[in-house]
This record gives structure tokens, C-alpha cells and sequence, in this order.
């Protein structure tokens, strides 16, 4: 048995698939036939070209000609003299072709990234994709994807990047185990969404286990039992049974207003990051998106999504919300949510660094192609826009004049938006939560990201299961940010949600209540447990 944190509950038992880290080290050697080594290049170029052909086919097929274009740019460059004349170059001095490839790659990356021009810079991430493949055919291998995993399997690896998990398909994948990452990282904050079972925290799980080996994954209490025997596997499937049975019995909840012993009403919402949560949001009885995460729409693509892309998302899951209220966040890129194509260069502290509105103040042409798309597809729907990591009333107001800019753009465009979207704001950095007084006066309402405001407050990454034992929601500095935010948005007649898991945790919900939290926003599928949590003081 191997103890871990328990990242995502619920239970599974199936058989390991061991993902190890990628040999991703690069060599350089000498090489004393620089012809043949030259040789051994271009064919790796032919290869890597015929793989793309028969990629570009598939995507032909699956999202039409307009989509496919991205791999007509990548054969540009696998035929492009200067780029080979420049490996070429490097192999004549004795450089090994994989060592020539990456550094002739990283030379044309720095060139693109230092371009004005806003297309030729994401043309940066092209040219890593293709040296990526040319050095993988020069030494042979395959690239396996995580969403492609066919078999019925529990995935252990080092590490799930949001991305990765956000691809996982719930048919295959009984749940992970990973060795790094805590409860609040975003890979466990999607899986609980995916309803997938996952322990993370198990030191050199990648190690210890081997593929094919029999596991019980307890993701309740975050352990894991390897080659387990019959006694214990029945004990586990009678879990599973009564787990389905509760699961069922919560229903009687779905349609159910909350309101505490006082009268007052709590909204429970749901948190989402793609359209397809909506359809869960709603089996489990959601008031309301309480979050989406628009980031995860910008994740495993070559480009960000296009305006009308991202209307199209927007306008469907306010249709489907029925006018209930649909908090739609900008864009959070940044500290572990990484976007090969939005590059923020390399930083010593990410989860301090050029992250979310941050980010989008330097990158107007992707926050003002977000708002857009939001105000559009406003008109179909109860929505409010919510900006995160706001730290400074400075922010919030360039924010909205930046919000108005593009309302303006609009309206002279003769296009139609709503004027009745809220604003509000994510209280998750320190110096948000202690100015929120002034902060109240500049927004309709404030949504509580404990998993940051814990993370800054105690100084305690999110990320590193090393210090989540002092991860502590309950930290009395904790707490009492969040009253003192919760007060002051009641002075300015302001409302308050939370949306950072805290606003799952049974056992804060009757602190949260008696602080006066207005709304409550979660994974979907902890949506009825709370309901069922708030009600029993009533029922
Ligand atoms: C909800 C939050 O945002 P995210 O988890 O996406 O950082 C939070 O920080 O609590
Ligand atoms: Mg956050």
C-alpha cells in the first residue's frame, strides 16, 4: 500500500499503464562521416514529411481544408532551403544531425519570436513542433499521446500537465496516479470535474509500479494498493457499489433551491472548463456556472481560437443555462496552465509571474478577441464577465476601459451585446482580498479563488505535494481574508461567490454560510453533496 494525497475521490481498480519520462535529452557528439550523418538528416526530413501528409489528410477529413492549413505551414518549412542549408552547415562541422537540428530550431524560434508581426511570432511554435519531429524520426521513435490510450488502464506518470488531462477519455481512463502535484492543482481540479479517480503525491510511483500490475486506487483517502488480494478487490467492489448507490440517492436534490435556516438563498454552481461540462453541470443540478475556466479552450491546438470560435463556445452554454447566471472568466494563462503558443518566456516563479490579466494586458490582441466574443454571444444568455488575478485598482479599471473599448468597436460594427453583464472580479491574491473595500466600489460582485488566495497567503505552492500538509484552507489568515472580503462587498451591496475548491469542503460550508457567502461554485459532480450539506440544517 502506498500513501499519496487524495487528488480526485472517488474508486478504481484496474491495471497500471506506466507512462515514463520521454528521453528528452539532446546530445551533441561528434561525428567523423559528415556525409553520412547529412544523409541521415534528409531522410529524416522525408519522414517526418510523409507523417505530416497522412496527418493533414486525417484533419481534411475530421475539420475541413481551413484547418489542415497549419500542416501545409509545417511542410513549408520541412522544404525550406535556408532551414536545411543551416543543419547542413552545422553537420559539416561534425555536429551530430539531432544536435544540429535543435540548435538550428532554437536560432529560427528566436528569430520568430522576436518578430513585430503578431502570425509570424506564433510561427515560433511551428518550428518547434517540426524540429520536435524531425529529432524523434532521427532517433526513431514514436510520439504517443495520452488521449490516444485505447485499453481499459489506470495511468501512472510523474506528471499530468492540465493539458493532458483535460484530453483524457473517461472510457478508457479508470483513474491516475501521479508522483507529483496536490489537491488544488489544475490536473486534480479537472479530473474531479471528469469524475476520474486520482492519487497524486506518490513518490516514484513511475518506479515502483510496472504496467499490467493490479491496482486499487482509493481516491478518498488517497492510497493506492498494488497486486492486491481477493479479500480486499471484493471489499473495494462493494465501495464502488455503495459510492453508485449515494451517488443515486443525492438526486432527490437536483432540482432543489437551497436556502440556509435563515431564509436566505445560496446558489450552487458548477465550474467548467469546456462546453461538454455543461450537459454534467446540468445532470447534477447546477443554479449556475459559478466558473469556466475559458484557458482550457486555448489548450491542445496549434493557435488560440478564433473570435468566432470562441462566440460559438460562449453562446452555447449560455443557451443551454437557460438564463441562469453563467460567470465566464478571461483568459487565465500562466503559473501550471502553460500554452506553447502564448509565450511568456522563461520565469523563475510562474505561479508569480506574467499570469492571467497580467498577461492579457501585454496581449491586448487576445483579450480584446476574448471580450468580443463574449459581448456578442451575451444576448443569449444571463452573462457575467469575471477578470482574475486582479491585485490593484489600477487593474480592474483598465479592465473595464479596455471592456469599453471594444463595446464601442462593437456598437460602431452594429453589433449587439447585452447591457446588463455584471462585472466582477477574482479575490485570490492577498492585496486584493485586503483592498477589497475599494475594490467593491468598481465591481458588481467578487468570487473567492481560495486555491490561490491559500496558496499566496501561506506561501505554500499549490503544486508541490512536499508542503501540502500545510496547505491549510483553514488557516485563521485564511479565514479571515475571506470575511473581511465578504463584508466588505455586503457594505457596497455587493454579492460574494467562491469558486476555489474550499467552496466544496463540507467542512467549511457552515463557516462559509455564516460569513454570509452568496454563492458556492464547484466541480459538478460535488454540486448535490453541498446542496444536501446546506439543506440539512432546514430539512
Ligand atoms: C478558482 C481559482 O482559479 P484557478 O484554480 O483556475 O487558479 C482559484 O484560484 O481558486
Ligand atoms: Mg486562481
Amino acid at each position: 500500500m502506498l500513501k499519496g494525497i487524495a487528488a480526485s475521490s472517488g474508486i478504481a481498480i484496474g491495471k497500471a499503464y506506466v507512462i515514463r519520462e520521454e528521453e528528452n535529452a539532446i546530445n551533441r557528439y561528434e561525428v567523423k562521416d559528415t556525409e553520412k550523418e547529412i544523409k541521415r538528416f534528409l531522410e529524416a526530413i522525408l519522414k517526418a514529411k510523409e507523417e505530416i501528409e497522412s496527418i493533414k489528410e486525417t484533419a481534411v477529413k475530421n475539420f475541413g481544408e481551413e484547418k489542415a492549413l497549419i500542416f501545409e505551414a509545417h511542410l513549408m518549412i520541412l522544404e525550406d532551403e535556408e532551414f536545411k542549408a543551416s543543419v547542413i552547415e552545422k553537420i559539416k562541422q561534425n555536429i551530430n544531425a539531432e544536435y544540429a537540428v535543435k540548435e538550428t530550431v532554437e536560432m529560427f524560434e528566436g528569430i520568430f519570436l522576436s518578430m513585430e508581426d503578431e502570425y509570424m511570432r506564433e510561427r515560433a511554435a511551428d518550428i518547434r513542433d517540426i524540429g520536435g519531429r524531425i529529432i524523434r524520426a532521427l532517433k526513431g521513435e514514436e510520439k504517443s499521446s495520452i488521449g490516444d490510450i485505447k485499453d481499459k488502464c489506470i495511468i501512472v506518470a510523474k506528471d499530468l500537465t492540465p493539458s493532458d488531462t483535460a484530453q483524457l477519455n473517461r472510457e478508457y481512463v479508470l483513474g491516475f496516479i501521479t508522483e507529483l502535484g496536490g489537491k488544488t492543482s489544475h490536473s486534480a481540479i479537472i479530473a474531479r470535474a471528469l469524475e476520474i479517480p486520482a492519487v497524486s503525491g506518490i513518490k516514484g510511483a513511475t518506479e515502483i509500479l510496472k504496467t499490467g500490475d493490479l491496482i486499487i486506487l482509493d481516491g478518498v483517502k488517497g492510497i493506492i494498493y498494488i497486486n492486491p488480494d481477493e479479500s480486499l478487490i471484493d471489499e473495494y467492489q462493494n465501495k464502488i457499489q455503495r459510492e453508485m448507490e449515494e451517488k443515486r440517492e443525492l438526486l432527490i436534490y437536483k432540482d432543489r433551491k437551497v436556502l440556509t435556516k435563515d431564509g436566505k438563498r445560496i446558489e450552487v454552481a458548477a465550474n467548467i472548463s469546456s462546453k461538454e461540462e455543461v450537459d454534467v453541470a446540468l445532470k447534477y443540478g447546477a443554479d449556475g456556472i459559478g466558473l469556466f475556466r475559458t484557458e482550457f479552450l486555448f489548450m491542445n491546438r496549434e493557435t488560440a481560437p478564433t473570435e468566432e470560435e470562441q462566440f460559438e463556445v460562449y453562446k452555447y452554454v449560455l443557451e443551454k443555462m437557460e438564463g441562469r447566471p453563467v460567470i465566464i472568466r478571461t483568459l487565465d494563462v500562466g503559473g501550471d496552465k502553460k500554452i506553447p503558443y502564448i509565450d511568456v518566456g522563461t520565469e523563475m516563479n510562474p505561479f508569480l509571474g506574467l499570469r492571467a490579466i497580467r498577461l492579457c494586458f501585454e496581449r491586448l490582441d487576445l483579450f480584446k478577441t476574448q471580450l468580443k466574443a463574449l459581448l456578442r454571444a451575451s444576448i443569449y444568455g444571463n452573462l457575467k464577465i469575471m477578470f482574475p488575478m486582479i491585485s490593484k485598482v489600477d487593474e480592474i479599471k483598465r479592465a473595464k476601459e479596455i471592456l469599453e473599448d471594444v463595446k464601442a468597436e462593437l456598437k460602431k460594427a452594429g453589433q449587439k451585446f447585452s447591457d446588463k453583464i455584471e462585472i466582477g472580479i477574482m479575490i485570490e491574491v492577498p492585496s486584493a482580498a485586503i483592498i477589497s473595500d475599494l475594490l467593491a466600489k468598481e465591481v458588481d460582485f467578487f468570487s473567492i479563488g481560495t486555491n490561490d488566495l491559500i496558496q499566496y497567503t501561506l506561501a505554500v505552492d499549490r503544486m508541490n505535494e512536499k508542503v501540502s500538509n500545510i496547505y491549510e484552507p483553514s488557516h485563521p489568515a485564511v479565514l479571515r481574508l475571506i470575511k473581511m472580503v465578504i463584508d466588505n462587498a455586503h457594505k457596497e451591496g455587493k454579492w460574494v461567490g467562491m469558486c476555489g475548491e474550499m467552496a466544496s469542503d463540507i467542512s467549511m460550508i457552515p463557516l462559509l454560510i455564516d460569513y454570509g457567502i452568496d454563492e458556492l461554485s464547484m466541480s459538478a459532480p460535488s454540486v448535490l453533496k453541498v446542496k444536501k450539506e446546506i439543506l440539512k440544517s432546514v430539512d
